[in-house]
């Protein structure tokens, strides 16, 4: 029997900010960062878990993992596995003093994600299998037994959750082979960073191009006209055959989007990420109805299952993009693909961060294999940034995610990279102050 002695928990930051990666309209200069948990046990198992952020403010997550550590500390690996349900209501709304600080929403939900997910990692460990290869062996009653329908069964009960993962039983195995000799399909945002120059857009997009990417994501919410030259640049090099997408990070107005888009439309985006407020759902709505053929994303800061719900009974989204660590872990994850199922709309993760691509792989793997059993209107994201620092980085073969075959949740960081990149103390960080 394995038991969870300890959670040690670090600050991991990396200076991402000074080649402007990741950077776009809201978040100028971000220093990808992760509140990374070690779950260590009384065995050589340990579980791996992440949070991400962007730079100052890790710190608070940091302290909220603190908070919620004796969730799992002394406690059996068995115990937690054999009621995954019960065990995310004892972290989310266990401790009525620190629900007040969420409830399931901003840093405390992140700090639970780290944790859960860690939890996830070890199991998937101790069975000896990927995470999405536990979760597509599992019964659809041991996987809704892994689930909390709190505040969702309005719009999906257990029941109907089972009779979806039925509805996919038969397919599995041909579609979990598939998966093994072909990937699953994936778009590149790396070359489209709002910070990049125009010379260092057209040539990473020509150098993605012939690594084989087939759909690419652009920022846009800067200047209006430095949009549409971006985008030019970017049909110029992909052609108007591959789909472009563009991703707004919030920072319209609902009329200022669709004005906005309604001359970026030129350039024949296939959806609009983040138009706007993230929690304006019914904003979202409008602008959906508005700028139609254009499609509308968002996800990864839609905070928790409620939220989902509510976008997806407006008509508000024509593309899910869950985030494997805004969400309360891979639990509240499971639960928002099942109601994207229930609502036929796709699920694109978001995978924009460091090691969120890692995680993400298992989410898409599980979506296709066990719950939508379709790749129509779905790519999986991908960021060309910091995966030599985990243990099993993805493999990307021409623009697809090869099947991850380690054990676990792929999340676990190389001991060098912690200890170089540990905030402030590590070396990443003391050189260049
Ligand atoms: C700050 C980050 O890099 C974001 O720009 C990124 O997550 C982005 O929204 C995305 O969709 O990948
Ligand atoms: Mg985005």
């Amino acid at each position: 029997m394995t038991t969870i002695t300890r959670l040690e928990v670090k600050d991991i930051r990396f200076p991402t900010s000074r080649s402007l990666d990741g950077s776009d309209a809201m978040n100028a200069a971000p220093d990808y960062s992760a509140t990374y948990v070690i779950l260590h046990t009384d065995s050589e198992l340990e579980g791996h878990g992440l949070t991400f952020t962007i730079g100052r403010g890790n710190e608070i997550c940091v302290a909220a993992v603190k908070s919620l550590a004796s969730r799992v500390e002394g406690r059996p690996l068995a115990a937690l596995t054999e009621n995954m349900g019960g065990f995310w209501r004892h972290i989310t709304g266990g401790d009525s003093q620190l629900r007040w600080l969420g409830p399931d929403k901003g840093v405390i939900h992140l700090a639970t994600a780290a944790i859960v997910n860690a939890v996830w990692d070890l199991w998937a460990k101790h069975e000896g299998k990927p995470v999405w290869k536990l979760l597509v062996d599992m019964s659809p009653e041991a996987l809704v037994r892994c689930l909390d329908f709190r505040f969702v069964s309005d719009a999906l009960t257990p029941e109907e959750a089972l009779a979806l993962l039925r509805r996919q039983a038969s397919g599995k195995a041909e579609r979990e082979h598939e998966m093994r000799q072909q990937g699953y399909p994936a778009y590149t945002t790396s070359a489209g960073w709002l910070g990049y120059s125009d010379d260092k857009l057209r040539h990473l997009a020509r150098e993605a191009l012939a690594e084989g990417w087939t759909h690419f994501k652009q920022k846009v919410g800067g200047d209006l006209d430095e949009d549409c030259r971006r985008a030019r640049i970017l049909r110029e090099e992909i052609g108007w055959e591959r789909p472009l997408m563009m991703d707004a990070n919030q920072v319209w107005d609902v009329d200022e989007a669709i004005v906005n888009m309604r001359r970026l439309a030129e350039f024949a985006p296939l959806w609009i990420e983040e138009p706007t407020s993230p929690d304006d759902i019914l904003g979202h709505a409008e602008i959906r109805r508005r700028l139609a053929p254009i499609g509308v994303a968002s996800g990864e800061h839609c905070h928790n299952r409620v939220m989902f719900k509510q976008f997806l009974q407006a008509g508000a989204l024509d593309y899910c993009q869950v985030d494997a660590a805004r969400l309360g872990g891979l639990n509240e994850v499971i639960l928002v693909v099942l109601l994207a199922a229930k609502y036929g709309v796709p699920v694109c993760p978001h995978a924009g961060g460091v090691g969120l691509c890692e995680y993400v792989q298992h989410v898409s793997l599980f979506d296709y294999i066990a719950v939508s059993g379709s790749l129509e209107g779905r790519v999986l994201e991908y960021v060309d940034h910091l995966h030599e620092h985990f243990v099993d980085p993805v493999v990307i073969r021409h623009g697809r995610y090869q099947v991850p075959s380690a054990p676990g949740y792929s999340i676990t960081m190389r001991a060098d990279s912690l200890t170089r990149h540990q905030y402030p103390e590590g070396a990443a960080w003391r050189q260049n102050v």
